[in-house]
């Protein structure tokens, strides 16, 4: 694992969170990108040496909708930057961590991702992402 890449959070109305994170970071969000494969929109924010993800659910089957019925706005997941997702993924499923995709599948923001279970991690849902080189 390198550096926190981003963290992820879920928000329901993406407009108004978006106004609400430029005010608070003073930054505007460098990219929005809709994720279909997700159910999701998507906003970053670079701040320092690591990122703000916003993430709207665009429909009810989506995580990220499914997590703010669930249990409201808030947080929703910590990425990690990796150097070999794969190696990543083997080495994780060697320590007996539950991954939840058997390979790598295209995230946002020009990323391969895979995601840990929560229930591996101290009910704190991972991601590691790998640059797509
Ligand atoms: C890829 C685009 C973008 C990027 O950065 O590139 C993204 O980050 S997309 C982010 C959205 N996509 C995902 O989160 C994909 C992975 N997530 C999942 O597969 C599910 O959300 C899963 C398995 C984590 C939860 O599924 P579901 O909600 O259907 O199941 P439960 O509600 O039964 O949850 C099981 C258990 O886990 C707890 N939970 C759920 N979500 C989270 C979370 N984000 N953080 C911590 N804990 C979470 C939930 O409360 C249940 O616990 P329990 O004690 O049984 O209530
Ligand atoms: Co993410």
């Amino acid at each position: 694992m390198k550096n926190v890449e981003h963290i992820g959070i879920a928000v329901k109305n993406f407009s108004e969170a978006n106004a609400l994170y430029h005010k608070l970071l003073g930054v505007e969000p460098y990219k929005t990108e809709h994720v279909a494969s997700e159910g999701v929109n998507t906003s970053f924010f670079k701040v320092g040496g690591t990122k703000i993800e916003l993430l709207e659910g665009v429909n009810p089957e989506s995580a990220i909708s499914k997590f703010i019925e669930k249990r409201g706005e808030g947080i929703h997941h910590i990425a990690f930057e990796v150097e070999d997702i794969l190696a990543e993924m083997e080495r994780l499923k060697g320590e007996g961590f539950t991954l939840l995709n058997e390979q790598p599948k295209k995230g946002a923001d020009n990323k391969l991702v895979c995601f840990v279970h929560p229930k591996s991690a101290n009910g704190v849902l991972i991601e590691l992402t790998q640059e797509i080189r």
